[in-house]
C-alpha cells in the first residue's frame, strides 16, 4: 500500500487516438522533467511540436507489427506499468529484463462507437476495437498506488494542476479516483463492443445484459426529496430530452424529466401540431389543431386544473402567440423542436420555466429498448413503438362510425397509448375531453374520465359535458359490458378498443343496444 507522499513522475506513455489537447500536455509533461514515450501517430504529432519523445518500439527493442494491432503489448511497457515500487522481487524483475518504470499513462481508445455510428463495415468496426490501450489502462488503474491514468482530454487540465500542486508528482486520492474512471471507460467500452456484437448476431437479448451510461448532472434529489439521483445519457441520439439544448431555467429536476419525456414523446405522434399537457407521466390535456395557438386552447380545456405545474410538449417551433397564450399559468417545462427568437425573448421574462429545444421530433416508430428495475433485476423490453394500422381496424358494431368519429377514435387511442393503464380517454374533434388513468378497474377509469370531462365543462360555463358526443378509447379490452356501458353513460357515441375479451360478444352486444359504433384496433397498449 503506498503512501500519501506524491509520486513524482519521471516516464508518462502516451497512446491517444484523440489529439486534442496532445501537443499542450506533452509541453506541460516535458517541463515538469518527465520522459515521454509514445506510439507511432501520437510521437509523430508531438516531435513535430519539437517536443522530445521517444518511440516505444524503441523503448522495447521491438516494432509495431500488423497494422498497429501489436504495439505496446510487450512486458517492457506492462512491466514498467505494472511493477509495484515497494516489492523487492519485482525491482529485481525490472533490474533483470532492463524494464524502467512508467509512472504515468495517457491513453485514450480507438473510436469504436464513433466508427458505428458512421455505418462503418463490420471489418472497420472490428478493426477499431482497441487492446493495447485497455490493456494499458487496466494495468494502471490496478498499479494506482504508483501509478496514474488518463482516458480523455478532458483530464488533462486536472493531472496538469495536480503536477504543478505537487511538485511534478500525483497524490494517491487522484490516482485512485482516475483509476476508477478509468475501469468505468474501459467497462463501457467493452459494453459497446458487446452490444454492437450482440445486435450483428440479431440478439435483443444476450445472455448478460451489458449497458453503459455517462453521468450527465446528479440532481438535487430524486422523485422525494429523500431520495439521491443523477440523470445518466446512453449516447442515443433521439430528439428528446436527454438530447436537447436547455435555453433558459431552473435546473430540470427527476420528475421534470421524467414528464418531459412522456409529454414529448405523446407529441411526436402527431404530424398535425399538437399540444401535449403533462402532469405526473400522465396527459391531462392533448389536442392538435391548424395552428399549435388553436390546439393549445383546447388541450388546456381538458383538464385546465391540473395543467397548472404541467409540462408542455410541442410538435412545432414555440411562437411568440403561444407563449403570450400561457399567460399566467404556472409551468415547469416546454419542450419543442425549436423556437423563435420572438418567442424565446417573450418567454425569458418567467426566468425559472424551463425552455428545451431538441432540434426535431423522435420518430414514434423507430425500435428500441425500454429498461426498469424490480428488487434483484431489471426488466428489458422493446419500445412500446407499435401504432394503428388503419387496415387492422374492425368495426364490429351495427353503426359504422363516421369519418369525424373515425378521425377522433384513432387520436383517442394514440393517447390512450401514453396514459398509464387502466386508460380511458375521451376526446372530440382532435381534442381530449376527458382522461381517465392509472386506476385498477377500467370501469373505475371510464368513469373517472368523464367526471374529469364534466368538471371541465362545468368550468368553462358548458351546459352538458363535453364527453356527451364524443368518442371513448380503451388501451385494453374490457373483460365485462360495464366499461363499455360507462362510457355510453358519459355520452360517448363510438368506442374504440383492442378486442380480445371471452366476453367480445357480449360487450359488442352492449354496444348495440346502446347505439355505439365500436372499433377494435387487434392490439392493446398496457402502460404500468
Ligand atoms: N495494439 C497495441 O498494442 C496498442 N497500443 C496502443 N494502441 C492504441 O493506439 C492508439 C494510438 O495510436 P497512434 O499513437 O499510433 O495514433 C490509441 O488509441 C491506443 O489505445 C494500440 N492499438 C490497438 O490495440
Amino acid at each position: 500500500m503506498a503512501d500519501a507522499t506524491p509520486v513524482s513522475i519521471a516516464r508518462a506513455i502516451i497512446s491517444v487516438s484523440d489529439k486534442t489537447g496532445l501537443v499542450e500536455l506533452g509541453r506541460a509533461l516535458a517541463a515538469h522533467g518527465v520522459e515521454i514515450l509514445s506510439t507511432g501517430g501520437s510521437a509523430k504529432a508531438l516531435a513535430a511540436a519539437g517536443i522530445a519523445v521517444t518511440e516505444v518500439s524503441a523503448h522495447t527493442g521491438f516494432p509495431e507489427i500488423m497494422d498497429g494491432r501489436v504495439k505496446t503489448l510487450h512486458p517492457t511497457v506492462h512491466g514498467g506499468i505494472l511493477a509495484r515500487r515497494d516489492e523487492a522481487e519485482h525491482l529485481a524483475a525490472m533490474e533483470r529484463h532492463a524494464i524502467r518504470p512508467i509512472d504515468l499513462v495517457i491513453v485514450n481508445l480507438y473510436p469504436f462507437r464513433e466508427t458505428v455510428a458512421r455505418g462503418a463495415a463490420w471489418d472497420e468496426c472490428v478493426e477499431n476495437i482497441d487492446i493495447g490501450g485497455p490493456a494499458m489502462i487496466r494495468a494502471a488503474a490496478k498499479n494506482h498506488d504508483f501509478v496514474a491514468v488518463v482516458t480523455a482530454p478532458a483530464q488533462y487540465p486536472a493531472l496538469l494542476e495536480e503536477l504543478s500542486a505537487h511538485g511534478g508528482g500525483t497524490t494517491l486520492p487522484l490516482r485512485r479516483r482516475l483509476a476508477a474512471e478509468a475501469y468505468a471507460h474501459t467497462a463501457a467500452y467493452d459494453a459497446a463492443v458487446a452490444g454492437w456484437m450482440a445486435a450483428q448476431a440479431g440478439e435483443t437479448f444476450p445472455a448478460t445484459f451489458v449497458a453503459a451510461a455517462e453521468r450527465r448532472q446528479v440532481l438535487r434529489y430524486g422523485e422525494n426529496p429523500h431520495q439521491q439521483a443523477a440523470f445518466y445519457t446512453t449516447g442515443e441520439q433521439r430528439a428528446g430530452v436527454a438530447t436537447a439544448r436547455q435555453v433558459q431555467g431552473k435546473e430540470l429536476s427527476f420528475n421534470n424529466f421524467n414528464d418531459t419525456d412522456a409529454a414529448f414523446e405523446l407529441a411526436a405522434e402527431f404530424v398535425q401540431p399538437a399540444v401535449v399537457i403533462v402532469k405526473h407521466a400522465n396527459p391531462c390535456g392533448v389536442a392538435t389543431g391548424a395552428t399549435i395557438l388553436d390546439a393549445w386552447g383546447r388541450a388546456l380545456a381538458c383538464d385546465p386544473v391540473s395543467a397548472f405545474g404541467g409540462i408542455v410538449a410541442i410538435n412545432r417551433p414555440l411562437d411568440k402567440a403561444l407563449v403570450d397564450a400561457f399567460g399566467k399559468l404556472f409551468l415547469e417545462v416546454i419542450i419543442a423542436p425549436d423556437a423563435t427568437e420572438e418567442a424565446m425573448a417573450a418567454l425569458a421574462r418567467k426566468a425559472n420555466l424551463r425552455l428545451l429545444l431538441t432540434g426535431g421530433m423522435p420518430d414514434p416508430a423507430a425500435a428500441a429498448m425500454n429498461l426498469r428495475s424490480v428488487a434483484g433485476g431489471y426488466l428489458l423490453q422493446t419500445r412500446d413503438a407499435r401504432a394503428i394500422d388503419p387496415a387492422a381496424l374492425q368495426v364490429v358494431t351495427k353503426r359504422q362510425p363516421t369519418p369525424q368519429e373515425m378521425a377522433d377514435l384513432v387520436f383517442a387511442f394514440t393517447i390512450a397509448k401514453h396514459v398509464k393503464s387502466n386508460a380511458i380517454v375521451y376526446a372530440r374533434d382532435g381534442a381530449t375531453v376527458g382522461i381517465g388513468a392509472g386506476q385498477m378497474s377500467r370501469v373505475d377509469s371510464a368513469r373517472m374520465a368523464a367526471w374529469k370531462a364534466e368538471e371541465a365543462g362545468r368550468i368553462a360555463g358548458l351546459t352538458e359535458s363535453p364527453a356527451k358526443g364524443a368518442v371513448a378509447a380503451s388501451d385494453a379490452f374490457f373483460p365485462f359490458a360495464d366499461g363499455l356501458l360507462a362510457t355510453a353513460a358519459a355520452g360517448a357515441t363510438a368506442v374504440i378498443q383492442p378486442g380480445g375479451s371471452m366476453r367480445d360478444a357480449e360487450v359488442i352486444a352492449a354496444a348495440d343496444e346502446a347505439g355505439l359504433a365500436m372499433v377494435l384496433t387487434g392490439h392493446r397498449h398496457f402502460r404500468h
